[in-house]
């Protein structure tokens, strides 16, 4: 029985602004997919990792990530296309799976500084028993529930009990089966970008199935904005 990792790549990066794909952007001379390929390796406890990729871009990411053990990534790579939605995406690399794999970390190339101790926990926490295991950070800010808005202003619903409440992260660690059966039930959902799962975890919780939160971390945050490529830079300093 082992682990191994899906890294989802094949987002088109549209809020960075910047050309190609943006798992290739490049952070302290790194591409980002590279960085998350490498910590992923370094937890030793991944043994493997499935990376999707944008249709079409799959011979470009294998020269770069490709070969049985990849010099400085350290464990075997598999690229495969992913979807039209990051639920789509994590589907496709569910499909490339060996049959020796019972535990899957479903991880983004945009959170690339993601940490090996992260890891480790995550895949720790499931291995402990636990089925379907998230990081979560607690959030600083007041959080209101909106409806729809008006002339540019959103009524406020309600205030959300701020302490109760997690930003949730990846990896996201799963018994394997679990992961499998949710994203059958929910594969109705997954070509619309409006209907699909934000997360593998929102998946498990549809069907019923207990999901759990451990400490996530800074250095996991999801490079989305050219700020947060530069907040990332920093990070990414020895
Ligand atoms: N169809 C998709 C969409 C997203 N992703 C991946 O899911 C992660 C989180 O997505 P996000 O940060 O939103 O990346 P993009 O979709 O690339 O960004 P944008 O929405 O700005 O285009 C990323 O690692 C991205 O590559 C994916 O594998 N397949
Ligand atoms: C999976 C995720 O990173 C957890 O926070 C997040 O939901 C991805 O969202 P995105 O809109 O695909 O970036």
């Amino acid at each position: 029985m082992a682990t191994a990792a899906v890294l989802t790549a094949a987002g088109s990066g549209t809020r960075l602004g910047l050309p190609g794909p943006k798992a290739l952007v490049e952070l302290a001379g790194v591409p980002l997919v590279v960085h998350a390929a490498r910590r992923l390796a370094a937890s030793g406890v991944v043994l493997s990792v499935v990376v999707t990729v944008p249709p079409g871009r799959a011979s470009g990411f294998r020269a770069l990530l490709g070969g049985p053990v990849r010099p400085g990534i350290g464990v075997p790579v598999t690229v495969v296309e992913g979807g039209g939605s990051r639920q789509a995406s994590v589907a496709a690399g569910l499909a490339a799976l060996g049959d020796d794999v019972d535990v899957v970390l479903v991880h983004d190339a945009a959170r690339a500084l993601a940490s090996p101790a992260l890891i480790r926990a995550v895949e720790a926490a499931v291995r402990a028993g636990h089925r379907a295991v998230v990081p979560g950070l607690p959030v600083a800010d007041t959080i209101k529930q909106v409806g729809a808005a008006v002339d540019g202003a959103a009524p406020v619903v309600a205030t959300v009990p701020r302490a109760t409440m997690r930003a949730v992260q990846t990896p996201q660690g799963f018994d394997r089966a679990l992961l499998d059966a949710a994203h059958a039930a929910g594969a109705d959902r997954a070509a619309d970008e409006a209907t699909a799962a934000t997360d593998d975890a929102g998946l498990v919780e549809a069907l019923g199935e207990q999901v759990w939160v451990v400490d996530g971390e800074e250095s996991a945050m999801k490079i989305t904005t050219t700020r947060d490529l530069a907040v990332a830079e920093l990070l990414a300093r020895p």
